[in-house]
C-alpha cells in the first residue's frame, strides 16, 4: 500500500530521535539513481524538521558492468564512494549520514564510522520502513539476544530436513542490527531486527539443507525443491539439489572468486513484523528483501565476505539465505528451537 508523506515524516521522526539527532548537527543524505524519491524528500524534510542542516550528496551508480542483478546488495565492494575523496570528506565531517543508496560491507563505511559519524541504511519501499519503523523495544530484544551470543564458542544449527552446521565462535564481534544508530561510530539498517556475528575463520564444518520454501537472497525467491550444501574448514565444498542448486551455483561461480564461498554472517531473526511470506507478495527488483532476513525465529547465514566484521575478505558476492524451522543452540543451549525464539520477550515491557 502507498504510504503518505505525513505517515512517513512521523516515521522519519521517530527513528531519527531514536537515533538522538540533535537540534544544529550536520545530516548527508546519500543518494544514487536508484533511492526512493518519497523516501529521500521525507527524510530530508524531518531532519530539517528537528532543526538539522540537511546536505544530499548524489552519486553516480556503479558496477552496472560487473552485476547481474540490479539488488544493491547483491554486488558489494565498490560503491560510488571508492576512491571519491570529496565525497568521503563530507560523509566523515557529517554527524549522521542516512544512506539511501548502500555501502554496506564497503571499506569506505569503516572509514567514516571511524571519525564517529552514524550511518543509518535506509533503501526499502516507504511502506515497508513504515511497516517496521523501529522502537525501543526492537532494541531490547536484540541487545538481549546479543548478551546471549556473546562469549560462547560454538554456535550449532540444526534441523529436521537435515541442517548439521557447528560453528566455532571468538574471533568476530556480535553485531546487533534494530534499525536506528544511538551511538557515535555506529551503523544499523532500517528495517532490521536480528543479531549475528561470524564464524571463527576456516573452522565452520557441516551441512546446511535450504529445505523447500527457504528463501535465496538477492536471487529473492523461494527454494522449490531443497538444496544441500556441505561445508569445510569455513568453505562451501559442494552444492547439491536440483535447478535451484544449479541456479546458486552458477551465480556464485560467475564471481570466478572463491572467497564467495566462505562462511559470512550467522544469526537469527527477532522482528515480529517482519513476515517470511512477505517475499512473495513483492516483485523481485521492489525490495531487497528485508522481511526475510529478520522474520523471528530464522536462522539467517551468509556466504561472501567478512570485512564488516573486521576480517579481511572483501569479495563482491554475498549471498543471504534465512532457514525455517531450524534449532539454534548456544554451547549445547537452544535460543531458537524448530524455528521459534525462545526469549520469551514480551514487547511493551518496560522491562
Ligand atoms: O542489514 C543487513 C543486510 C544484509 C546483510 O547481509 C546483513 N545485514
Amino acid at each position: 500500500m502507498a504510504v503518505s508523506d505525513h505517515d512517513l515524516i512521523s516515521a522519519w521522526k521517530e527513528v531519527l530521535t531514536l537515533s538522538k539527532l540533535e537540534s544544529g548537527q550536520i545530516v548527508t543524505v546519500l543518494t544514487s539513481s536508484s533511492t526512493h524519491p518519497q523516501t529521500l524528500s521525507t527524510a530530508m524534510t524531518a531532519a530539517a524538521l528537528m532543526g538539522a542542516t540537511v546536505n544530499r550528496l548524489d552519486l553516480p551508480p556503479v558496477n552496472a558492468e560487473k552485476a547481474l542483478s540490479r539488488d544493491s546488495l547483491a554486488y558489494l565492494g565498490t560503491t560510488p564512494l571508492t576512491g571519491n575523496r570529496a565525497a568521503i570528506a563530507a560523509l566523515k565531517e557529517s554527524d549522521l549520514v542516512l544512506d539511501l543508496m548502500t555501502l554496506l560491507f564497503s571499506p569506505e563505511q569503516h572509514e567514516i564510522l571511524a571519525t564517529g559519524t552514524k550511518i543509518l541504511l535506509a533503501v526499502e519501499p516507504p511502506e515497508v520502513l513504515v511497516r517496521m519503523v523501529p522502537s525501543a523495544d526492537d532494541r531490547r530484544r536484540v541487545s538481549q539476544a546479543a548478551r546471549l551470543l556473546e562469549g560462547k564458542r560454538e554456535m550449532h544449527i540444526t534441523s529436521d530436513a537435515g541442517t548439521d552446521l557447528r560453528c566455532p565462535l571468538g574471533e568476530f564481534p556480535v553485531i546487533q542490527e534494530y534499525g536506528f544508530v544511538d551511538q557515535p561510530g555506529r551503523w544499523d539498517h532500517w528495517p532490521s531486527g536480528f543479531v549475528l556475528t561470524w564464524p571463527n575463520e576456516r573452522q565452520t564444518n557441516g551441512t546446511l539443507v535450504i529445505d523447500r520454501g527457504d528463501i535465496l537472497l538477492p536471487m529473492k525467491c523461494y527454494a522449490q525443491e531443497a538444496i544441500v550444501v556441505t561445508v569445510k574448514n569455513g568453505f562451501v565444498t559442494d552444492i547439491e539439489g536440483g535447478l535451484d542448486a544449479e541456479l546458486l551455483s552458477d551465480y556464485m561461480a560467475s564471481f570466478k572468486d572463491p572467497e564467495a564461498y566462505a562462511m559470512s554472517h550467522i544469526g537469527w531473526g527477532l522482528q515480529p513484523r517482519a513476515q517470511w511470506s512477505t517475499l512473495a507478495m513483492y516483485d523481485r527488483e521492489a525490495t531487497i528483501g528485508m522481511d526475510a532476513r529478520a522474520y523471528e525465529g530464522n536462522f539467517l547465514f551468509s556466504f561472501g565476505p567478512n570485512n564488516e566484521a573486521g576480517g579481511s575478505r572483501t569479495t563482491a558476492c554475498h549471498i543471504d539465505i534465512p532457514l525455517r524451522r531450524c534449532t539454534v543452540a548456544l554451547d549445547g543451549t537452544p535460543v531458537v528451537k524448530d524455528g521459534k525464539v525462545l526469549d520469551g520477550f514480551v514487547y511493551g515491557n518496560s522491562q
